[in-house]
């Protein structure tokens, strides 16, 4: 989904993205927090810039869903994801029933199910999405490029990595970058989606900036918050940041711990344009104004 921004918001992304890679630029290698000037918070996280750009969210909402949002207008945000390893072949088909039904942007499943969701989507529109080194990104490069291959041929239209969290924290955004091109040279040769994983929760703020950097060099599509499967999820502030790193020709996708309507809403305002959610369906009902007993939300983390 492509979306406009007013002319304030393009200013503020390229004035914050210039700064930050100034400050990693500056700071590479030295152990202490920047300040921002405005506030004299840790500049990643100075409430009023984020501010700014979730006070934009209003707008970026009229413009990706419409004043009126409709229960479809919302699914088709939304990644109906079942990634639980005890996931069985009729949990899948209820998942590919009701992507269908409310018309979600994709399934988001295991490798192992994306012949069968393939199968079972056939003729609606939805694309299958799948996910690759998942959920701990510490498999090789070349490993991570066969499974996206093989989930393209078995019908995957989209694929989510999980990037080598290690080797970012070792300070190789070099071979952070490698393992992310391996990935998309692989799904763009096909026309597939590529949304790189940089799982935020155990990420300290400069890392996520340098992951998100990483996969803006290697030619991603969108950069996503999570996997749900680590000790954390999305959050309104690592959304915004990763928003304004990456510019507005990147998707951002907020995932894990999305839990109702409320939080989805709060995720698009500060800069997400795809949401994962395994309540997908409590979601659009919601949104739809029924209540929504089919699907219970999950704990916080
Ligand atoms: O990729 C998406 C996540 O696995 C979904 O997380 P969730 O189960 O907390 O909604």
């Amino acid at each position: 989904m492509v979306v406009a921004y007013d002319g304030e918001l393009e200013r503020l992304v390229e004035q914050i993205t210039e700064e930050i890679v100034a400050r990693l630029e500056r700071e590479r290698g030295i152990d202490q927090a920047a300040l921002c000037s405005c506030t004299s918070e840790c500049f990643n996280r100075c409430p009023e810039r984020i501010k700014r750009v979730v006070d934009a969210g209003a707008a970026r909402i009229g413009l990706v869903l419409g004043a009126t949002a409709s229960a479809r207008d919302w699914a088709s945000l939304i990644d109906h994801t079942l990634l639980k390893p005890e996931a069985t072949e009729s949990d899948i088909r209820r998942l590919c029933e009701e992507a269908a039904r409310y018309g979600f942007a994709s399934v988001c499943v295991n490798p192992f199910w994306v012949k069968s969701a393939a199968c079972l989507l056939r003729g609606t529109g939805v694309p299958v999405c799948t996910v690759i080194g998942f959920p701990l990104g510490a498999t090789l490069p070349d490993v991570k490029a066969y499974e996206t291959r093989r989930a393209i041929f078995d019908g995957a239209h989209e694929v989510d990595m999980v990037i080598n969290i290690g080797a970012l924290k070792s300070g190789d955004d070099c071979t952070v970058e490698y393992d992310i091109r391996a990935v998309v040279e692989a799904a763009h040769e096909h026309n597939v989606l590529c949304k790189v994983i940089i799982e935020t929760a155990l990420l300290s703020d400069e890392e996520k900036v340098r992951a998100c950097l990483a996969a803006k060099r290697a030619g991603a599509d969108y950069v996503k918050t999570s996997t749900g499967f680590s000790k954390g999820g999305a959050t309104v502030a690592d959304v915004a940041l990763m928003r304004q790193v990456v510019g507005e020709e990147m998707g951002v996708k907020a995932s894990g711990g999305v839990r109702d309507l409320s939080q989805a809403r709060q995720m698009i305002e500060a800069g997400a344009t795809r949401i994962g959610a395994s309540v997908g369906v409590k979601i659009v009902q919601e949104a739809g104004g029924q209540n929504s007993s089919s699907q219970d939300a999950k704990p916080a983390y």
